[in-house]
């Protein structure tokens, strides 16, 4: 929450290694780390960037108070003149990251910081339990509203969530994803977004009988009046009171537009269709019908399937907690280090055993391709900075592992856009987060980009993420130097 300072926000080692900096090395030396992630939570064909917004204020707040540096002194592992050196704290480098809402890919750096090597050091683990954090349940989101296919959902999750932040930020991420509001009134408050919501079975339950519960809240909100119907039988008691409350309201010359039911629990796609049925005969057929209980993209797709007449969904636990896969997998690694002689920056890669593993060295950029005709994404390039593509000349785009696999796009076919945007520079915010209503805008045009085949929920097509030539022939230079050295 935004009060909080959160500078001590970090895993130990990163402040050992600060201190081994400054001590053992030229602490001023300047480097890029790259945040990116390995592959799409859930198995999708995407994933959805969000959290910089977050991200930019922890940068802003950086400072180590007196507490924190009294602190470190107890832990016995810093020195005075590093502890000194914390006081006066700032974060002084360039920062360039993906806009929230962006439809991401493996592998592609999502925020790039280019700073002074103790500094770049630090902001590793906020930055990724943020980013991690808010992109896992926006692609979580995603899926669940691509099920409803047009039907509203609303994020429902805090209750379940795993603790206050995960429900705040969650709801968040959620609403960039595509809910259409959320209950969490918190989060409403903090980020300008729709709060929505109906009520609980204890409201029945704490009136003589439902009919009654039901009579009250109608005279209470009779323009928000969504009733539960299954606290006692759904379609013996709760939908028959359910409508004799709406013809009430109706008799009174009440204007019904937002009212209907609520089921949470029981068969939702027997129930859903009976209650319709019902409904319709006594003339309600604009009422909503909405459905709880447990739901995620695949119960919902499978109800879709089966004829439920339910057209707005109320979606908690598996929502807010990304429950079929609680992680999102950003890492953060060293891509190069600033010369000071040449003044030209050292890549530097990371080996591994598995090739999806090695990272990229350099100081690259993103450049998202689309077919110029649809607009939608042929494939993302990472590209060394300062490398030109000019749409007017042919491009042709190769697999970075199967090397042979290659895709040659004619001249004026194409279209480029740089995926990455500069949001600090010598220290210094330079960019205005959206609003979130306005990301969450955002959100929907770059998921229509997608082809269908690449947002199916089972074994979509994984989108191209190919390395420019200067950028393999770069990667493959070091691999070589690092064998020949290493024999
Ligand atoms: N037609 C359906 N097809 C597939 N899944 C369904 C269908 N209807 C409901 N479900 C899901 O089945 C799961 C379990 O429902 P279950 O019947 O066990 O409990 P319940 O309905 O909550 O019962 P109760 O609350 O009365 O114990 C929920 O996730 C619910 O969304
Ligand atoms: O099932 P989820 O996707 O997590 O959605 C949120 C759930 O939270 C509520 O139940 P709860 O039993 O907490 O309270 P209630 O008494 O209002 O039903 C609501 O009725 C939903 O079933
Ligand atoms: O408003 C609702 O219906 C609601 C809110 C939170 C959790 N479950 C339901």
């Amino acid at each position: 929450m935004s009060q909080r300072n959160l500078t001590l926000l970090t895993d130990l080692y990163e402040l050992t290694m600060m201190q081994g900096y400054f001590k053992e090395k030229d602490a001023n030396e300047t480097v890029i780390f790259d945040a990116f992630y390995r592959s799409n939570p859930s198995g999708n064909g995407y994933a959805i960037s969000a959290g910089l917004e977050q991200v930019i204020e922890y940068i802003k707040d950086l400072s180590f108070s007196e507490d924190d540096v009294d602190y470190l002194r107890t832990t016995g592992l810093f020195e005075e003149d590093f502890l000194e050196y914390l006081r006066k704290f700032k974060f002084s480098g360039d920062i360039y990251a993906i806009p929230e809402g962006t439809v991401i890919f493996p592998r592609e750096p999502i925020i790039k910081v280019i700073a002074p090597i103790m500094e770049a050091q630090l902001v590793e683990t906020a930055l990724l339990t943020i980013i991690n954090h808010q992109s896992l349940i926006a692609t979580k989101t995603a899926r669940v509203v691509y099920a409803a296919a047009g039907d509203g959902v609303m994020e429902f999750g805090l209750r379940r969530a795993q603790g206050p932040d995960a429900g705040i930020y969650g709801a968040r991420a959620a609403m960039i994803a595509g809910c259409v509001g959320t209950s969490n009134v918190l989060a409403g408050k903090m980020f300008g977004v729709p709060i929505k919501g109906t009520h609980a079975h204890s409201w029945i339950m704490s009136f003589p009988d439902e009919l009654t519960a039901f009579r009250h809240y109608a005279k209470l909100y009779p323009t928000s009046c969504i009733l539960l119907v299954d606290t006692y039988d759904t379609l013996k008691s709760g939908v028959p009171n359910a409508i004799k409350v709406f013809q009430e309201m109706r008799e009174k010359g009440i204007a019904l537009t937002n009212y209907g039911i609520r089921l949470d629990s029981g068969d939702l796609a027997y129930l859903s269709k009976k209650a319709k049925r019902m409904l319709d005969e006594a003339g309600f057929t604009d009422a909503v019908i909405s459905a709880s209980n447990d739901l995620d993209e695949t119960l919902i797709n499978s109800l879709k399937i089966q004829g439920a007449t339910i057209n707005s969904w109320g979606v908690g636990t598996n929502l807010i907690t990304s429950k079929d896969c609680p992680s999102f997998g950003g890492v953060y690694k060293l891509a190069a280090v600033l010369d000071k002689k040449t003044g030209q920056f050292t890549p530097k890669i990371k080996l591994s055993e598995n090739a999806e593993k090695i990272t990229n060295p350099g100081n690259k950029e993103i450049k998202r391709i689309y077919n110029r005709e649809t607009g939608k994404i042929i494939a993302d390039l990472i590209c060394l900075t300062g490398e030109t593509l000019k749409e007017s000349d042919s491009l042709l785009l190769f697999d970075p592992i199967e090397t042979w696999k290659k895709t040659y796009l004619a001249p004026n076919t194409y279209t480029i856009r740089d995926l990455l945007v500069q949001v600090f520079k010598g220290g210094e915010c330079v960019y205005d987060s959206p609003a979130v209503m306005d990301i969450r805008e955002y959100c929907k045009k770059e998921l229509s980009t997608l082809w269908e085949e690449s947002r199916r929920l089972v074994n979509p097509h994984q989108v191209h993420v190919d390395l420019s030539k200067a950028l393999w022939e770069m990667k493959n230079q070091l691999l070589d130097s690092y064998h020949y050295n290493n024999p």
